[in-house]
């Protein structure tokens, strides 16, 4: 059992860190946030992740997990903090890996292994990292092992699969690779593959969810094509699927998280090469566009009408709101755009009136973000004229078509996740419109 340091308590972090704890290593988590440290200092567990909550509170009660506003020193650091995205640049920002490497240098000593797990651009752990964690004097590769980890856990299911899914390591050098090997053996139910550098790893973490963007790309474009041929997109990707070398995703209203939107860019981030990769990326982006398109033509234009979202969370049954379909459509569909003049007097005559933007009502059960104006179902589609469900939820999927036609104006709804019974709804007396 060995000594361990995990930086950042976040979605990867504090999951990992508990995973450590009730494995039997000593374990402190460390986290910059004053908020995190003392709400899981009163055991309060701030992310929303089934079985969570239990876990931590077992690592913890156990003695075993400590929580820390303080960097120490341990044989490992485990460096899972945040990667965020720049919209503007389409980059990854490194800053957060640096100062978690800067406050590991006072505390590095000859044997130890600092462990890379955020999801970074390839070449970040050899040529950003590195260099930062070489200040102590210590050389990576010889005096301590520096290793890149990435993580692959599906948010709804973290612990089983940080268990059970198969593990990529590259170290700087072999012995790196090695160190981190034996520290991961001691939970990791599945294979662990070494690569032959760090550079590779980050690589093979970047490809897996950017294979899985262009696929859902392609799924989109079905839903669309098969918008225009009059046929059920759903059930055409089942039926292909049923060759055994097909395995199309499903369509959407987009693709959100702070993954699959934004690892295409992390892969191209030191490379001209993103082509079809890129394209893929427009595709889904462009679905909260296509979504308005099909509002404007069910309800013969969209001034002053009431749309309602139901679904803000990025994808079903989590609270995470970051890259959400549903936000972006929000904000799209009261984006100055939508308050364009009337084309018929857009050349400018005396009485050109602007458009008024729909009035966009959001409603999602799993989410607590106090910014968000969220309110109750009956509350959100009270009058709309349309509804469109963004996500997934349970929730959703239990709806009763009664209660909300009572409740709403028009008979519009817009399933992008095909998760309503149709006939039910059709019986109420709503059009349903499926992406
Ligand atoms: N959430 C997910 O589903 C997955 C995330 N990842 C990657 O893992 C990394 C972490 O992501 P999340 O856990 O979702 O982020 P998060 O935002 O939930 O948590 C990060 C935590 O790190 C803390 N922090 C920031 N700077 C720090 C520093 N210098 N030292 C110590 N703590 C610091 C923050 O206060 C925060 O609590 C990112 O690179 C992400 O792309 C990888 C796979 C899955
Ligand atoms: C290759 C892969 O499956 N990557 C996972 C992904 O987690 P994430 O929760 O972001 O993935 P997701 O469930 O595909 O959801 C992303 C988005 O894609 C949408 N989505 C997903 C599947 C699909 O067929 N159609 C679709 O539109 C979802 O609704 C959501 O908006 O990214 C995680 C990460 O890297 O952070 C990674 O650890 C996870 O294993």
């Amino acid at each position: 059992m060995s000594t361990l340091c995990i930086h950042g308590l976040g979605y990867i972090g504090l999951p990992t860190a508990a995973m450590f704890a009730n494995y039997g290593h000593d374990v402190v988590g460390y986290d910059t946030s004053e908020e995190v440290v003392s709400r899981l200092s009163q055991g309060d567990v701030h992310i929303d992740e089934p079985g969570l909550r239990a876990f931590v509170t077992q690592a913890i009660e156990s003695d075993k997990l400590t929580i820390s506003n303080e960097v120490v020193s341990a044989k490992y650091h485990i460096i899972c903090v945040p990667t965020p995205f720049d919209r503007e640049s389409k980059e990854a920002g490194l800053e957060y890996v640096e100062s978690a490497g800067e406050a590991i240098v006072p505390h590095l000593r000859p044997g130890d292994t600092v462990i890379l797990e955020s999801t970074v651009p390839p070449g970040t752990t050899a040529d950003v990292l590195r260099p930062v964690l070489e200040e102590s004097t210590l050389e990576a590769g010889k005096d301590f092992a520096l290793a890149h980890c990435p993580e692959t856990v599906l948010p709804g299911d973290i612990i089983t699969e940080l268990k059970q899914n198969a593990r990529i390591i590259g170290g700087v050098n072999g012995v790196s690779t090695e160190a981190a090997v034996r520290l991961y053996e001691s939970f990791v139910e599945a294979e662990i593959h070494t690569t032959a550098d760090a550079t590779t790893a980050e690589f093979v973490k970047l490809i897996q969810n950017t294979f899985r963007d262009a696929n859902i790309a392609i799924a989109n474009e079905i839903a669309k094509l098969s918008h225009d041929y009059e046929i059920d997109s759903r059930e055409a990707i089942s039926l292909a699927n049923e060759h055994p070398r097909v395995n199309i995703h499903h369509p959407g209203p987009g693709v959100g998280g702070h993954c699959l939107p934004v690892d295409p860019w992390f892969l191209g981030q030191n490379s001209e090469k993103l082509d079809l990769i890129k394209h893929a990326r427009e595709v889904n982006d462009g679905m909260s566009s296509y979504i308005i398109d099909i509002l404007d033509e069910e309800l013969d234009g969209l001034e002053d009408s009431t749309i309602a979202i139901l679904g803000v969370a990025y994808k079903g049954n989590v609270g995470d709101t970051r890259e959400s379909p549903g936000l972006k459509l929000a904000r799209e569909l009261q984006s100055p755009a939508m308050q364009e003049e009337e084309p018929a007097l857009a050349d400018g005559g005396p009485q050109a009136d602007p458009v008024k933007a729909p009035t966009v009502t959001l409603h999602d059960p799993h989410v607590t973000d106090q910014t968000l104006q969220l309110s109750p179902l009956e509350e959100a589609v009270d009058d709309a004229d349309a509804i469109v469900v963004t996500t997934d939820h349970d929730e959703f999927e239990e709806m009763d078509p009664h209660s909300v036609g009572r409740w709403m104006d028009g008979d519009l709804i817009v399933d992008t996740k095909a998760i309503l019974d149709e006939h039910d709804w059709n019986t109420e007396g709503f059009r349903v419109s499926r992406i």
